[in-house]
């Protein structure tokens, strides 16, 4: 073939995944959070709360795609111990709430990685598979905005902006309709309802000790189940 030649049209490679993935994860303090937890958890609630957000964490750094995770929290004892998993952790904004926060990691996470493109995450998901992430991270499109709704699907888990597009995160009661018409993408998957079941209730837990646990939450869970 010389340079002249003309190549037969064939099928359009597809675009390679992206590699360059900033998580963001919102945590308010451990003192208040998880309340709906508290008729099942009592005393261990806070400790609760925890344990999702370092099982979390932990398999959102050992997922394919993920280059960093950033946590919005002004817990210092809960961002200590994120941080020593391998997470940036960012002060919070006091006062701001939850799409202040996440809009704040967001910065953070430009301010990193320009290029990369970027996803809030809940921070509340204890069975959270790496490879269901990578595959919810791959369905994304490459020059758009996506979310995927929680299991009740009526909330929201994850949601992601290509590089140069806005977060404008929505998060909250409803937020599946809420990002739906703001314009982002539903990604509707199947076979990733470990990204998907968040945990608000004991009944949450319940179903999230089905999917499987991570090792935070299961050992706390073990204890907890112990006469
Ligand atoms: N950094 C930060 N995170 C927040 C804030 N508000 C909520 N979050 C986090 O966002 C996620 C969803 O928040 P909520 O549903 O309000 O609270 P929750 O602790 O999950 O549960 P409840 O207390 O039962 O409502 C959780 O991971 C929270 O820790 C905030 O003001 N700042
Ligand atoms: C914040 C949300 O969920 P939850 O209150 O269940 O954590 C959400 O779905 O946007």
């Amino acid at each position: 073939m010389t340079q002249d030649t003309v190549r037969p049209s064939g099928p359009v490679a597809p675009a390679a995944p992206a590699t360059d993935w900033s998580l963001v994860l919102p945590l308010k303090p451990l003192a208040l959070a998880k309340s709906r937890l508290a008729p099942y958890a009592g005393p261990h609630r806070a400790g609760l709360a925890l344990s999702f957000a370092l099982d979390t964490v932990t398999a959102a750094l050992a997922t394919p795609g993920v280059a960093r995770v950033l946590v919005v929290t002004r817990d210092a004892a809960a961002g200590a111990r994120l941080a020593a998993l391998g997470a940036v952790v960012v002060a919070d904004e006091p006062g701001g709430g939850l799409n202040r926060a996440l809009s704040h990691g967001a910065s953070a996470a430009l301010a990193l990685a320009p290029r990369a493109p970027l996803a809030a995450l809940s921070a509340d998901l204890p069975a959270l598979r790496p490879a269901e992430l990578a595959r919810v991270l791959r369905a994304v499109p490459p020059d758009g905005r996506a979310f995927l709704p929680d299991s009740p699907g009526l909330g929201t888990t994850l949601l992601a902006s290509a590089p140069g597009r806005p977060l404008s995160p929505a998060f909250g009661d409803g937020s599946r309709a809420r990002h739906a018409a703001g314009g982002a993408l539903e990604l509707r998957l199947a076979g990733v309802e470990s990204v998907r079941r968040d945990v608000d209730t004991g009944t949450d837990l319940g179903e999230a000790a089905a999917l499987g646990l991570g090792p935070y939450t299961s050992a706390l869970f073990a204890r907890m189940s112990r006469p």
